[in-house]
């Protein structure tokens, strides 16, 4: 990937989630959960289906309340700010399963990735480049985004995300319902916007290609951190394995 529209500044500010307990109407979800995604790196939040990631993701986003503990960005604390004040911070998503806008075309789906930006010749810009990170896309960039093939759709909603101008990218299962063909391109995109310079955050349920990839990484069970570690340490742990990845 290059970057010909001007250098991105170094990702210099780290997330910290301290503490956080949250959940829904009926009950907590998340049990005083901490986990920090360091500038320039690769964090994984690995763990089963039902284990919090989601909730974890959305407590982050501002869009399920944090009842107790903090989110902080930087120098700025963002517990429970409105998802938008949040992304104008620099923080962007790519939903589960590579979600598009599927009646709209490649350009209407970034356009609307661009949309908090009011600088037209800005978001041209960025637009541009998301075509040179993306050729594919600029070559189906009128064609409607529902009839693009998975390993485009993903490319599509990460370049939406992108669209923000973030400094930390979350992803939500990107993996998720992708041919396993489709699931290397996401991890290998992955690794790249890293290199590009972005923090990332990913969580995932495929421990083997999100251990590869990561630098460090988090294991949530039931609502609460049970391990914390390098990804290394976490793929060297039989234990953890045995105990949460279902490996015997
Ligand atoms: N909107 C909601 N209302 C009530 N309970 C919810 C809601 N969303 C999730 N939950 C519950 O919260 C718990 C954690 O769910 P969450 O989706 O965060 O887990 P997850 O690790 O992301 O799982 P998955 O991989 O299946 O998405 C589950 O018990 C789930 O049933």
């Amino acid at each position: 990937m290059s970057r010909t529209q001007g250098p991105r500044p170094e990702a210099s500010r780290r997330l910290s989630v301290s503490g956080v307990t949250t959940g829904y109407v009926r009950a907590d979800v998340l049990h005083d959960v901490s986990i920090e995604a360091k500038p320039g790196r690769i964090t994984c939040i690995l763990g089963a289906n039902g284990a919090g990631k989601s909730t974890l993701i959305r407590s982050i986003l501002g869009l399920t309340p944090v009842r107790r503990g903090s989110v902080a960005f930087g120098g700025d604390t963002i517990t429970n700010l409105a998802t938008h004040r949040i992304a104008a911070l620099g923080i962007a998503t790519v939903p589960e399963g590579n979600r598009v806008l599927p009646r709209m075309s490649v350009l209407e789906n970034l356009k609307v990735g661009g949309l908090l930006e009011k600088d037209r010749h800005r978001l041209a810009a960025r637009m541009e480049r998301m075509f040179e990170t993306f050729p594919r896309l600029k070559e189906r960039r009128n064609q409607l985004a529902g009839t693009l093939s998975g390993g485009e759709r993903s490319m599509l909603s990460i370049a939406r995300g992108l669209m923000t101008d973030p400094e930390l990218i979350v992803f939500d299962e990107p993996s998720l319902g992708l041919s396993p063909l489709f699931v290397s391109e996401v991890f290998r995109i992955v690794r790249q916007l890293k290199e590009e310079g972005y923090t990332i955050l990913l969580v995932e349920q495929n421990v083997r290609q999100t251990l590869d990839v990561a630098d460090d990484g988090y294991v949530l069970a039931q609502g609460r951190v049970v391990a914390a570690g390098t990804s290394a340490a976490l793929a060297a742990d039989g234990e953890l394995h045995k105990a949460y990845f279902g490996v015997h």
